[in-house]
């Protein structure tokens, strides 16, 4: 049986959950739920803070979990086996930075030093702060840092930064490069073999990956056109290409990232290619 770790609060709960329900693994109907069974895959779902995940997958008492990157790195056991990255996930993206009161006269992260630096990352700031040769106090707190400044217990803070709401309703200011980004990544116990329970749920994750971040093109095309598209859609592995029942023509099928889509439909229809469709990918396996 495959055991895997779930956020059960927080920001990263319901992608993930949402995620796994995609890879048509079941999850649990209320948030009140510690953890399921699906018996279809022979996989148990046990709901976990997203900061104890890698520690359960590291101990080896769950096999792997789905948390935030910055949360692996906060929580790594100094000694003894730990958890690994697997692979990213795609959601959950954040940037863990400094920031300062607007008003504060700190322009860069050298002039930190000597300040009070609240945080509730303490392990990822320290390293930095070691790394950086800057020595600084840092406060550990346990959420809501951004008001740590206001409140006059820390001159600075050092916290995740998504779309920076928080920090500006706060009167704060970013200061210096991200110290790390961030997004949910699958984590597996450090040298653990490699068994087909979980190259099967890598295998589903990717395919909800790949049907978010891809579409299917569908056109037609000019034969003398042929070489021209087909560098325009290159797809992942190469289009398929049939012949139309029209002399000279065929029918191109690729794969192109979501995000390009416009631009690629525009330099088809330019180039002469015909009848250039769209369509959303629900499931792959690629
Ligand atoms: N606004 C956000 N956008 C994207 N990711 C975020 C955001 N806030 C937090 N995260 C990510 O979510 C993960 C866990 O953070 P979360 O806020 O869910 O837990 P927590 O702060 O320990 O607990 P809680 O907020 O429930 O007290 C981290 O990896 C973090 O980078
Ligand atoms: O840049 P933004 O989009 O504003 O998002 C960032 C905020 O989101 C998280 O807070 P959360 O709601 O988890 O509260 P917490 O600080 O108590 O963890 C994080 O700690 C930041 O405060
Ligand atoms: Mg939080």
């Amino acid at each position: 049986m495959l055991r895997i770790a779930v956020p059960n609060k927080g920001v990263l709960s319901e992608p993930a959950a949402e995620m796994l329900a995609e890879s048509g693994y079941r999850q649990r109907r209320s948030t009140k739920d510690l953890a399921v069974y699906d018996p279809d895959s022979d996989t148990e779902f046990f709901y976990l803070r997203p900061r104890d995940i890698a520690v359960y997958v590291a101990s080896g008492t769950l096999d792997v979990g789905i948390t935030g990157r910055d949360m692996l790195m906060e929580t790594a056991p100094v000694e003894g086996p730990s958890a690994v990255e697997v692979m990213p996930l795609g959601f959950g993206r954040s940037s863990f930075r400094f920031a300062v009161p607007v008003e504060s006269g700190i322009d860069g992260i050298d002039q930190l030093a000597g300040k009070r630096i609240a945080t509730a990352y303490p392990v990822l700031l320290q390293r930095y702060l070691a790394e950086a040769g800057i020595k600084a106090a840092v406060v550990k707190l346990d959420g809501a840092v951004e008001t740590a400044c206001r409140l006059g217990v820390a001159d600075a803070v050092c916290d995740v930064v998504e779309t920076g709401t928080t920090l500006r309703a706060a009167g704060l200011r970013t200061v210096g490069e991200p110290v790390l980004t961030s997004e949910a990544i699958l984590v597996r116990r450090q040298g653990a073999e490699e068994i087909p329970a979980v190259a099967q749920l890598r295998r589903r994750l990717r395919g909800v990956l790949v049907a978010r971040q891809y579409v299917l093109l569908d056109y037609d095309c000019p034969n003398e056109l042929l070489e021209k598209a087909t560098a325009l859609t290159p797809g992942l592995e190469g289009p398929t290409v049939s012949p139309l029942q029209t002399p000279g023509w065929s029918a191109v099928r690729a794969m192109v990232p979501q995000g390009e889509t416009n631009r690629v439909m525009d330099d088809l229809w330019e180039l002469g290619a015909r009848a250039i469709l769209v369509t959303k990918i629900h499931a792959s396996r690629i």
